[in-house]
């Protein structure tokens, strides 16, 4: 199936690096076949949104067989693009953006901080492993040079836009904006806004609401 041009809901699109996850520790393991049960079971997700999801990508399954773990292996391989790396740049090197430089997203072998940059001259020239600061000056022409897809937003609320005015005019696709600041971008790119005292606050409802549920964020 030709996965370039293939077009799933949304819901659909956030549950595939948790069913890649999962195949790939099953692959790892020996396992040749796995049942939309298993699958349920495993990633707390029912198995008809299982079999829902899974239909979008062509006839993966077979009836009393379950579905081949090799093949799902390289289907969604290709699906989340998992042999091409995007690369990754990070504004705002201090507390938070310290950590996500530190982390660097090992699990996600397809994601990649390749830079990262500050305003503070005193940060400017810090190495974290093998991510360099940059000054703000050299902003626009290291996207370029590096190709950078997509940047994480860790500046102060106040500098936010700004900041987004100058991305804007670069050949980036999204930005991850950690900021609380709402951000206003052309269509070309897609923000998306992550806000920890939200989800801590929506999960602590949750807890208190629905006992003894596990919850996917996203859905
Ligand atoms: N989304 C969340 O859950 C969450 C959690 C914590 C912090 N935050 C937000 O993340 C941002 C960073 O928080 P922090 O605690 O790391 O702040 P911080 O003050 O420790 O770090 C901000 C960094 O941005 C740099 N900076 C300032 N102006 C800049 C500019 N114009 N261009 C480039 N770099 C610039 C500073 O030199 C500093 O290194 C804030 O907006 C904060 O509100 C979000």
């Amino acid at each position: 199936m030709e996965t370039d041009q293939l077009i799933i809901p949304k819901a659909t699109a956030k549950r595939l690096p948790l069913y890649y996850r999962f195949i790939q520790n099953l692959y790892q393991s020996g396992k040749q076949r796995v049942s939309s049960a298993e699958l349920s079971e495993a990633v707390k997700v029912d198995s008809a949104t299982i079999r829902r999801d899974f239909s979008y990508f062509g006839a993966l399954g077979k009836k009393g067989y379950g579905y081949n773990v090799q093949y799902l292996l390289s289907f969604f391989r290709k699906i989340l693009n998992q042999d091409e790396i995007t690369k990754v740049a990070l504004i705002g090197v201090g507390n938070l953006g310290t950590a996500l430089l530190k982390y660097n997203f090992t699990k996600n072998n397809n994601t990649k901080i390749v830079c990262a940059f500050d305003a503070n001259q005193e940060k400017v020239d810090q190495k974290f492993g093998d991510i360099t600061v940059y000054p703000m000056d050299s902003l626009e022409q290291i996207l370029s040079t590096e190709e950078i897809q997509v940047v994480i937003l860790t500046v102060p609320a106040p500098v936010a836009q700004l900041v987004t005015d100058r991305l804007a005019k670069t050949g980036i696709k999204g930005i991850l904006n950690f900021t609380p600041a709402r951000l206003t971008v052309p269509s070309n790119i897609r923000v998306h806004h992550i806000d920890l005292a939200v989800e801590l606050q929506s999960f602590v409802y949750l807890i208190k609401h629905y006992s003894n549920e596990e919850v996917v964020v996203g859905d």
